[in-house]
């Protein structure tokens, strides 16, 4: 353990807060790069690495609202009736990397140069796409892929059935160009894609299991340890900076670092304890008590995620789909004792099959894209012209947003063909539970990649410590962003109604053909009212943007205002990206590792 100091705090040279997915990333990089330094890396949950429910990828979705998750309500959503979502965290040494659904892929170029153009030097696709490969072992993958890193990617081996239908759709009769090259800063087409499956034992590949065996003995893990604040002093009473000298747990006690305090506890909880430690807006620290050291009126700010939709299609008898493994326990004990015994089985699965699409392609027609577009800029000067000169949060994501949306290779929606019933679990309830044999139904989830409306996290004002984080995503509160729901669920209609694909399934089981009628927008909109969830992918409430546009950290993901004190994980994002998360995170803990190891060798000379 740290060396014991007199006063019987301990110290180290860095702490890490969050042993998630960048906690754990960064800490293994620096542990290997400064094998002197003593790390620290401090998780709130437990570590769980012989779980099943995280290792099994046919279990994935289990870990839901389970142990292992934080499973956090937003606010009521005006927009969506009033109905309060649910944002699901990783609550385990991995963080959301043990509990997500595994998807592998990457943005198109220009959404990470974007980076750059808002104001961070040496942020873009080189730089990121270099440091995403260092993370990555593709086995299988195209030339250019990743062959070293510790994560582990593949295409799964197992394909359901009905599934083999959905490319030869795509391209057939939808005109959406195969893409077999997606990762490299292209994602446009349909693809089969890899998942963080490990080939050779078909188990999870996390930042807990592919980074962190990787370490040195200079690293120590603290699990089951809630942090409660970063320690910040002034140097001398005239400087205007604040130094992070370590870290205050949950339970009192204050543990010490010589170098730095970097912050990986996500994109909801980041933010958290940059309140709580004095750094934010005045009216949040007022509201809490907090005497705000630090203003920064963007910490919590700029909360990005996309939209997930999803139609549900009941399969023709002859096929069977993941719903075995909840309708017949028998069936899925003798499927996980394949998996244990490495021969193929469901439980190898995971969604494989995607679409990126521009709206020219999802909606088929140029004139219909050109409406979208029109109204999301219409949308877009009421949104900037609202905002006060002084409070530019938000302006440069929305700007961004609108500069890519008729960028031809940017995605603004996204379709995954998803074996099972995606849509919510079939209750026994349900009529169609005790038909003889049982249904089996696949998904095509909507998920839409840029919607315009920002929310936003901050403590629990009268409960900074234990309350839960009070998140506003905002959801569809603004008519673009419902235009693009019904925009991406026709879309999804039309793949199901195309063949192939048509010829696999026998009823539309939610929303049904005839309960939303393929014209009927009002019908779409109360569905989209009714349903709309995210799709797990909050980034940029602590954002690497200059200070005066809302931005918390500076190009080398410092906390403005601080010595000793960086953030590195999702929450840093400059503007969100249209893809899944994970690759991004661990191409900036490996950028972050970068960083700190060279500032460290020259303080050494
Ligand atoms: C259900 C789900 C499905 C997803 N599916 C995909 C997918 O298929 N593909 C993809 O690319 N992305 C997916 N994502 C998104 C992606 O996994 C996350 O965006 C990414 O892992 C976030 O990484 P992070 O390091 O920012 O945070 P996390 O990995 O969430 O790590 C934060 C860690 O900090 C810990 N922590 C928080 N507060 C404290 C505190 N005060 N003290 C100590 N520890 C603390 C947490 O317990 C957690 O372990 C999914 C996410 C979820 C939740």
């Amino acid at each position: 353990s740290g060396a014991p100091r007199p006063n019987g705090s301990k110290i180290y040279d860095y702490i890490i807060v969050g042993g998630g997915t960048a906690g754990n990333a960064l800490a293994t990089r620096l542990s290997q790069g400064l094998p002197e330094a003593k790390i620290l890396v401090i998780e709130a949950g437990p570590a769980a690495l012989d779980e099943d429910a995280i290792n099994v990828p046919g279990l994935k979705g289990g870990n839901l609202g389970g142990k292992y998750d934080w499973n956090f309500p937003t606010v009521p959503q005006a927009a969506l009736n009033n109905r309060t979502t649910v944002v699901n965290r990783g609550k385990v040494l991995g963080g959301s990397s043990a509990i997500n659904l595994l998807s592998w892929n990457r943005a198109a170029a220009v959404e990470y140069d974007q980076w750059e153009k808002v104001g961070n030097p040496g942020w873009n696709w080189k730089s990121m796409s270099t440091a995403m490969l260092k993370a990555e072992n593709y086995t299988g993958g195209p030339p250019g892929s990743g062959t070293k890193g510790p994560v582990h990617a593949s295409v799964s081996r197992y394909v359901p059935e009905h599934q083999k239908f959905f490319v030869p759709t795509m391209v057939g009769s939808l005109s959406i160009p195969d893409n077999n090259n997606s990762l490299q800063g292209n994602p446009i087409g349909v693809m089969i894609q890899p998942s963080s499956i490990n080939p050779t034992n078909y188990v999870r590949s996390y930042s807990a299991n592919a980074y962190l065996p990787k370490a040195g003995p200079n690293l120590e893990i603290l699990t089951d340890t809630f942090v409660a604040k970063v320690n910040l002093e002034k140097q001398t009473r005239a400087s205007s900076t604040y130094q992070a000298t370590g870290v205050t747990l949950a339970n009192g006690t204050v543990i010490r670092a010589s170098q730095e305090v970097i912050l990986s506890a996500g994109a909801i909880q980041t933010p958290n304890l940059l309140e709580r430690s004095g750094i934010g807006r005045s009216s949040v620290l007022r509201a809490a008590n907090i005497t705000q050291l630090i203003d920064l009126p963007g910490v919590g700010e700029n909360y990005n995620d996309h939209l997930r939709l999803q139609l549900v299609y009941q399969l023709k008898p002859q096929y069977r789909s993941s719903d075995l493994l909840k309708y017949n326990s028998t069936a899925a004990a003798e499927e996980l004792a394949k998996w244990r015994a490495g021969i193929p089985s469901i439980m190898d699965d995971k969604a494989g099959a995607y679409v990126f699409a521009n709206w020219e392609q999802a909606t088929g027609n140029k004139s219909k894209a050109a409406r979208l577009v029109a109204l999301a800029r219409s949308v877009a000067a009421n949104l900037t012209t609202t905002t006060t000169t002084t409070d530019k949060i938000g302006h440069a994501g929305l700007k961004t947003k609108l500069t890519l949306l008729t960028t031809p290779s940017v995605p603004q929606v996204e379709i995954i063909f998803s074996d099972g019933f995606a849509g919510g679990y079939l209750s026994p309830s349900d009529p169609l539970y005790s038909q003889v044999p049982k249904p089996h139904f696949f998904s095509l989830l909507v998920a839409i990649q840029h919607p315009l409306s920002t929310g936003s996290v901050h403590i629990d004002t009268s409960s900074p410590l234990h309350g839960n984080p009070v998140i506003n995503p905002n959801f569809l509160s603004n008519k673009y962003d419902m235009a693009a729901c019904i925009a991406g669920l026709k879309f999804a209609r039309r793949i199901a109604l195309s063949e192939p694909l048509r010829s696999v399934w026998v009823d539309e089981y939610s929303p049904g053909l005839d309960a939303v009628k393929m014209n009927d927008d009002e019908a779409w909109r109360e569905y989209v009212v009714n349903t709309m969830q995210s799709i797990f992918h909050p980034t940029s409430t602590a954002a690497m943007l200059p200070r005066r546009e809302g931005g918390v950290v500076n190009g080398k993901l410092r906390v403005y205002g601080t010595e000793g004190l960086r953030v590195v994980d999702a929450s840093v994002f400059a503007t969100q990206l249209g893809a899944h998360v994970q690759t991004a995170v661990y191409g900036v803990a490996e950028r972050a590792a970068e960083m700190v190891i060279k500032e460290s060798n020259g303080r050494r000379g």
